[in-house]
C-alpha cells in the first residue's frame, strides 16, 4: 500500500499537525478577516504555537493585505519557496499568498482551472512550511475550482482537515454557507463550526449594540444543522481603522515592511474589541482538534 504521504504535497504537509480551511458561501462577508485573526490567535495560543496562513483565494488575495506584508518578495531556496513570516525573526506565523507574486498589489489574476489548480498544487509541495501546528487556509467565495483542487491534493492528510464557515446573518448569507456546508459534506470534509460575523454593531462611545442586520441566523443555523457555533462577531470599527491604517503603512524601499512594524500589527490585531471573541474561538477549536488527534 502507498504511504498516505507519498505525494510531493503530503509529504510537504507531514509535519503540519491540523489544517483548517476557512470557507464562505458569499463574498465579503468578512473570510479573510476571520482567517487573518483566526491564525493570529492560534499563534497566541501558546508560546510555541507555529501556525501557517496560505491564500488561495487567488483572484482576491488579501491576507498580504491584513498582515501589512504587501510587496514582500518570496525568495526561493533549494528547499523550495521561503514563507514570508508575519512575526519576524520570531518565524511562527508564516505567510504565503499569490499576492506575494504579483509585480504590483493592483495587478489581477485572471486565470482559467488549470492554472489555479497548478498554483494550488505548488503551495502544498513547493513551500517549506516545516513544522506547523496549524495551517489556516483562506478559500475564495462559494465552492469553486480552488476548493476541489485543494481537497484533492490533500488527499494524502486527508484525517488532518476540517473546515470552518463564515457567514452573516442575513438570509441571503445563510442560504450560500448552506451551499458550502453541503460542499463540505459531498467531500467529506469535517465541520469545526460556524462563526456569524457582523453580527450587530457595538457603539464605542456606550457599548450599546445595534442589529444593522438581523442577528442569530448562523447560530440556528448551526443548531438545525448539528454544527457547533463558535461565536458571533459584532462590526468591529477597531479592525477598521487597523486595516485602514495597514493600507496606508510606510513600506520600505524594497516594498516590504520591516518585521517590527509587522510585529506592531500583531499587537494591535490583539487590541482589537474581537480579539477577546477570537481567543474563546480558538479555545473551542483547539480542544476540538485536540480531542479528535488524542487516541481513544
Ligand atoms: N467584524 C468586522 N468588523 C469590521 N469590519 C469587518 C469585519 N469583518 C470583515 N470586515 C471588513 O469587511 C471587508 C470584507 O472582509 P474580508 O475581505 O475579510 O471578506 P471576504 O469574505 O474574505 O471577502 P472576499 O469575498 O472578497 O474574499 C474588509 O474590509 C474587512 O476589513
Ligand atoms: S448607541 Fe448611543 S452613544 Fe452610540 S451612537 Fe447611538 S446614541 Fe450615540
Amino acid at each position: 500500500m502507498a504511504s498516505t504521504v507519498d505525494t510531493p504535497a503530503g509529504r510537504r504537509l507531514q509535519h503540519v499537525k491540523h489544517i483548517i480551511i476557512v470557507c464562505s458561501g458569499k463574498g465579503g462577508v468578512g473570510k479573510s478577516s476571520v482567517s487573518t485573526q483566526l491564525a493570529i490567535s492560534l499563534r497566541n495560543s501558546s508560546p510555541t504555537a507555529r501556525v501557517g496562513i496560505l491564500d488561495v483565494d487567488l483572484t482576491g488575495p488579501s491576507i498580504p493585505r491584513m498582515l501589512q506584508l504587501d510587496g514582500h518578495p518570496v525568495h526561493q531556496s533549494s528547499d523550495g519557496w521561503v514563507p514570508v513570516y508575519a512575526d519576524g525573526s520570531e518565524a511562527r506565523l508564516a505567510c504565503m499568498s499569490v499576492g506575494f507574486l504579483l509585480k504590483k498589489k493592483e495587478d489581477s489574476v485572471v486565470w482559467r482551472g488549470p492554472k489555479k489548480n497548478a498554483m494550488i498544487r505548488q503551495f502544498l509541495s513547493d513551500v517549506r512550511w516545516g513544522e506547523l501546528d496549524y495551517l489556516v487556509i483562506d478559500t475564495p467565495p462559494g465552492t469553486s475550482d480552488e476548493h476541489l483542487s485543494l481537497i484533492e491534493h490533500m488527499a494524502p492528510v486527508a484525517g488532518r482537515l476540517s473546515a470552518v464557515i463564515v457567514t452573516t446573518p442575513q438570509a441571503v448569507a445563510l442560504l450560500d454557507a448552506m451551499k458550502c456546508l453541503s460542499f463540505t459534506r459531498a467531500v467529506s470534509l469535517p465541520v469545526l463550526g460556524l462563526i456569524e460575523n457582523m453580527s450587530g454593531y457595538v457603539c464605542p462611545c456606550c457599548g450599546e449594540i445595534s442589529n444593522v442586520f438581523s442577528t442569530g441566523g448562523g447560530q440556528e443555523m448551526a443548531r438545525r444543522e448539528g454544527l457547533q457555533f463558535l461565536g458571533s462577531l459584532p462590526v468591529d470599527t477597531d479592525l477598521v481603522t487597523l486595516l485602514d491604517a495597514a493600507d496606508s503603512g510606510a513600506a520600505d524601499s524594497s516594498g516590504a515592511n520591516s518585521g517590527s512594524e509587522t510585529f506592531d500589527l500583531l499587537r494591535r490585531y490583539q487590541r482589537t474589541s474581537t480579539a477577546p471573541l477570537f481567543a474563546k474561538i480558538v479555545e473551542e477549536i483547539v480542544r476540538t482538534l485536540d480531542q479528535k488527534s488524542s487516541p481513544a
